[in-house]
């Protein structure tokens, strides 16, 4: 049997995984120190991320030719949808923002940059392509929840006790896991030539996934000239 396409990726985005964990957002909401204007920027710029995520899991089902992956594909919607978006409800009640609100947010330009990469390489190729597409966005918050879960105290954190328990949560990895192992499966036997596209893909999602942090600490939208 050939190499899993998450293990030979693996080196090439464990320094990005790293680089998220280590940036000062995430180290904000493991030790709760995050400033709560930050975080709620994170919130509303993320539910319309993931508006626009859940629609890769639909392109996948409709690109999938076996009945397997298309259920695979519905689960991971079906997760999106009402698992992690309820946490963002949740959060959203606490902190009195309408869903409405929620949903009408204007996408950042990083976040505008991310979604659009992805569903265009979605749209663009087959369906490992979708599956590509989609990879960093679970690995990298289920490697942040279970890394700050680590952390004494962070699961019980006031404010960011709830999002680390959900993205280190079975449910969240099983959900992960369900996204290797959708790539894993559409990947292999691929010659190498199409591997490298689809390793492409993943770091560049990753790279993105480093990027969407950065816009949330610093509360970016778009420029103003
Ligand atoms: C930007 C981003 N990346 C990943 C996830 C986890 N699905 C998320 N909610 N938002």
């Amino acid at each position: 049997m050939s190499e899993k396409f998450t293990d030979r990726i693996y080196p090439k985005i464990k320094g990005i995984w790293e680089a998220c964990f280590k940036h000062p957002f995430v180290q904000g909401m493991g030790d709760g120190t995050l400033d709560l204007e930050k975080f709620k920027h994170w919130l509303m710029q993320d539910y319309v991320y993931l508006i626009e995520y859940a629609r890769l899991f639909a392109i996948g089902t409709s690109k999938a030719t076996d009945l397997g992956t298309m259920n695979s594909f519905a689960k991971g919607l079906d997760g999106v949808l009402f698992v992690e978006m309820d946490l963002h409800r949740s959060y959203a009640k606490t902190f009195g923002i309408p869903e409405e609100d929620l949903e009408a947010t204007d996408q950042s330009a990083i976040n505008t940059a991310y979604t659009s990469y992805m569903l265009n390489k979605a749209q663009a190729g087959g369906v490992e392509n979708v599956a590509a597409a989609l990879l960093a966005c679970s690995w990298c918050y289920n490697y942040i929840g279970l890394e700050l879960a680590k952390i004494p105290g962070a699961l019980e954190g006031e404010n960011y006790g709830s999002w680390i328990g959900m993205y280190s949560s079975d449910e969240f990895t099983d959900l992960n896991e369900n996204a290797m192992d959708l790539i894993n499966k559409l990947a292999e036997g691929k010659p190498e030539r199409e591997l490298k596209v689809l390793e492409e893909i993943v770091v560049k999602t990753g790279l993105f996934e480093y990027m969407f942090w950065d816009m949330c600490y610093k509360q970016e939208t778009w420029p103003e000239i």
